[in-house]
């Protein structure tokens, strides 16, 4: 698990580090970090650096210094005629040839690479023209673009870009991730990132991205005494007349996660056509741990729908509540239960346009959160999920194959497996669109959710085998 951190508390924490430790500088250890991986990406050829007025000029400026003193060709472009005044002097002293905005547009189809040190995290979105004129090139021509901290044109906190930007093939950043790194649309703009650790002390994190270490060590894996029972029992209600592939998907998504025993209880011409494909799935009420309702649930019968789901309230148990089911949410709900709209249910819960929600999709899960009191899951290209007091764990990312009807029944039977193993609200939602994410990965190309959903066991199966290996190399303490 990494924390995403601000721009605002980075800066804070970087003042921290400079009272504490005088005259240090973390300028250097960002540059060598950046020529570090710009002769990784170039080994041969021109890197052309193009610097901004600011810090982040001086990280560049630096990298082109480090790059010159090894023999290898640099040139940079001052965007603003101005730069980091020590970064400029050691450059030239080296031998790195200064060019203006013309040189640098005509030179760019013979270059490796270009090294994008205009704006970090002091900069405002979007770039000066000639910058934006040449970022636009980078792209037509597929150079390969390092950004240093962010691609300049994005703000660093937030996730759906406003302006033109640097488009990364990798970024090298510091300190800790910030949102455009981790939340799409932009972080495809960054490319593959790379934390480096500069030494500052930050606080505990509010936002979180989780790693598949994180979804090891806490999925419930079965131990040695485990029954059906103590895995967990979830009931599914689930599908209607309309949908009944819903209920089948869900019951996937359930069973592939490796639920102890399911009781399906929807309709029956859903629960024949799951019968077929999963006989181990029993029909029909019974004890149950947790809830998983409302996929595939249709707009019809809905004094039915909100009854069932008023049930649901009653019995106390935690529920996963997705699609239909949404609409029938009372005020409040049991703590416990896992909401999982995407951006269009979101806004319909909050009464805003799916946009809003979009544009700044944490706001607005944590208003959810905050209203029914309870975790959300919003989904979508990025998973957030996010708990009353506001805390947002980021699900590990997959890849856009999964976009496609019919995931998220897949998605909510995971969820509904870890609330019936007894993984709190939020865990289950973020271990649930991790490993289905972690699935599609492993299996990409356009399958269907429900092969999706059948690759969870060889894909938890790794998982295991790694997680135990692991824990066997561990020394016995004496
Ligand atoms: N905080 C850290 O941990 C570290 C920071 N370092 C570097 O320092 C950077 C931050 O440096 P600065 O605070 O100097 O800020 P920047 O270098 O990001 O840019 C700020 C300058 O650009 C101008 N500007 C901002 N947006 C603009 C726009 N859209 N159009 C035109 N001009 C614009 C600002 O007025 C300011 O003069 C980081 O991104 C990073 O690269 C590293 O040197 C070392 C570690
Ligand atoms: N761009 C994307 N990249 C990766 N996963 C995505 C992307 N867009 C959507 N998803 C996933 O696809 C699923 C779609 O869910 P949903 O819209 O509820 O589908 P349905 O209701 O048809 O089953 C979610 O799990 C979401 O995380
Ligand atoms: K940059």
């Amino acid at each position: 698990m990494i924390g995403v951190h601000s721009a605002q508390v980075i800066r804070e924490a970087e003042d921290r580090f400079f009272e504490e430790n005088p005259g240090a500088d973390l300028m250097q250890i960002a540059a060598r970090a950046v020529s570090d991986r710009a002769r990784e990406m170039a080994p041969t050829g021109v890197t052309l650096v193009v610097v901004g007025p600011g810090n982040n000029g001086g990280d560049g400026l630096f990298a082109a210094r480090n790059l010159a003193a090894a023999g290898r060709p640099a040139v940079a472009w001052l965007v603003t005629g101005q730069a980091h005044p020590q970064a400029v002097i050691a450059a030239r002293q080296v031998g790195v040839k200064f060019v203006d905005s013309s040189t640098a547009m005509h030179m760019l189809p013979d270059v490796m690479l270009v090294i994008d040190a205009v704006l970090g995290i002091g900069g405002r979105p979007g770039l000066f023209p000639v910058v934006e004129r040449f970022a636009t090139a980078c792209d037509d021509l597929c150079i390969p673009v390092l950004s240093v901290d962010v691609p300049s044109g994005l703000s660093t906190d937030e996730v759906t870009p406003t302006a033109t930007s640097f488009r990364a093939a990798h970024t090298v950043t510091f300190a800790a991730p910030k949102l455009c790194h981790v939340g799409e649309p932009a972080a495809e703009r960054c490319g593959s990132v790379e934390v480096i650790d500069v030494g500052l002390s930050l606080p505990e994190p509010d936002v979180r991205r989780l790693d598949e270490v994180d979804i090891a060590r806490w999925w419930p894996w079965p131990t040695a005494v485990d029954d059906k029972y103590s895995r967990g029992v979830l009931g599914i209600d689930t599908g209607s007349e309309r949908y009944p592939g819903a209920a089948v998907l869900s019951t996937t998504g359930a069973l592939n996660a490796g639920t102890g025993m399911i009781r399906f209880v929807g309709p029956e011409r859903a629960a024949n056509l799951i019968l077929d494909a999963m006989p181990s799935v029993t029909i029909g009420p019974g004890r149950v741990e947790a809830w998983l309702m409302g996929c595939g649930w249709g707009k019809q019968d809905r004094d039915a729908h909100a009854a069932r789901l008023q049930a649901a309230l009653e019995s106390g148990l935690p529920a996963v509540v997705d699609a239909d089911a949404l609409e029938h949410l009372p005020k409040t709900v049991p703590d416990g239960w896992l909401l999982t709209p995407h951006a269009g249910e979101l806004a319909a819960m909050l009464g805003v346009h799916r946009r809003v929600v979009e544009v700044d999709p944490i706001r607005h899960a944590r208003q959810a959160a905050a209203r029914w009191n309870t975790a959300v899951l919003l989904k979508g290209a990025t998973q957030y999920v996010v708990e009353p007091s506001g805390r947002v764990t980021i699900a590990v990312p997959g890849p856009a194959w999964t976009a496609q009807a019919g995931s998220g029944d897949v998605l909510a039977g995971i969820c509904g497996m870890l609330l019936a193993a007894g993984l709190p609200a939020w865990q289950a939602g973020a271990l649930g669109a991790s490993v289905q994410a972690m699935a599609a990965a492993h299996k990409p190309g356009p399958f269907p959710p429900a092969v999706i959903a059948r690759t969870l066991p060889e894909v938890l199966g790794g998982l295991w085998t790694t997680l135990r290996s692991r824990a066997f190399v561990l020394p016995v303490e004496q």
